[in-house]
């Protein structure tokens, strides 16, 4: 287990950021640094840029012009391979829930004893004790990704980014994936994460990028943003307005 300890702490930051398609411009951010001091949350309206943002700090998009850094460094194969991503519909392979796990600790030359053992010890992270030989297609939607989380946390990311992880859950699937998160949050692992759940960015986040039309209109603590908006559509968003 890892202990958030300042030094520990990386900043993630993207500069001169800009992506345009056709002539529209889709993504224009100059300057955003997350410390990854607890949960970020990146919020917005459908279309706001939120995830080419979240695929650009993961090096999945490279930017038309800008650049993304951590500690000042540009983003690298280093840091790409302490980054995991889960995104909206997780992505899992045909085999049993035990076999997706074993996929990615084998990938780490963990011997088989080893990966048994973790592969215990991430099942009851995720409640699936109970599911390790069923097959990972026949999993409920909260079941699928949190196993889809628990894979992502396998690789022991510095970096866990999500995309819309409980958009198609119930509050109680919500529910156990925002505990799974915000138990790795506490290890250390810093959480960059897209959601359209002003709740949800009330119980969960430390800090809050608030996205519109390709721009980040706010960025701050999250109690500051929720309690004392200063861009207008974090004040819509706060107060439950619709946002477009
Ligand atoms: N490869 C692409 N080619 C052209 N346009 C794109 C491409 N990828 C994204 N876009 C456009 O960029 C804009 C931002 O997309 P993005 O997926 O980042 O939005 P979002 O904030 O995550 O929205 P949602 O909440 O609906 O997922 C959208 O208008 C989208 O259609």
């Amino acid at each position: 287990m890892r202990d958030l300890v300042p030094e520990m702490v990386k900043c993630l930051s993207v500069h001169s950021l800009q992506i345009s398609r056709k002539g529209k411009t889709l993504l224009q951010v100059p300057e955003l640094s997350l410390m990854g001091l607890g949960p970020t949350l990146i919020l917005g309206p459908n279309g706001a840029g939120k995830s080419l943002l979240l695929r650009c700090l993961h090096g999945l998009i490279v930017p038309d012009s800008g650049r993304v850094q951590q500690d000042g460094i540009a983003l690298n194969a280093y840091h790409k391979s302490r980054q995991a991503m889960v995104f909206q519909r997780p992505v899992l392979l045909r085999r049993s829930v035990s076999a997706n796990l074993d996929f990615v600790l084998k990938r780490q030359g963990m011997s088989r004893a080893i990966r048994k053992s973790r592969i215990d010890e991430l099942l009851a992270e995720g409640g699936l004790e109970g599911k390790a030989r069923q097959s990972a297609r026949s999993l409920s939607g909260g079941e699928a990704q949190r196993l889809a989380i628990l894979r992502a946390l396998a690789l022991d990311p510095e970096t866990l980014f999500l995309d819309e992880p409980t958009s198609s859950l119930d509050p109680g699937a919500t529910q156990m994936i925002e505990r799974m998160i915000l138990r790795a949050s506490n290890r250390g692992v810093r959480i960059v994460m897209v959601s359209h759940d002003i709740g949800q960015a009330r119980r969960l986040a430390a800090d809050i990028v608030m996205m519109q039309a390709g721009h980040v209109v706010e960025h701050g603590a999250a109690k500051q943003v929720l309690d004392a908006p200063t861009s207008d559509a974090a004040r819509r968003f706060v107060a439950g307005g619709l946002v477009t």
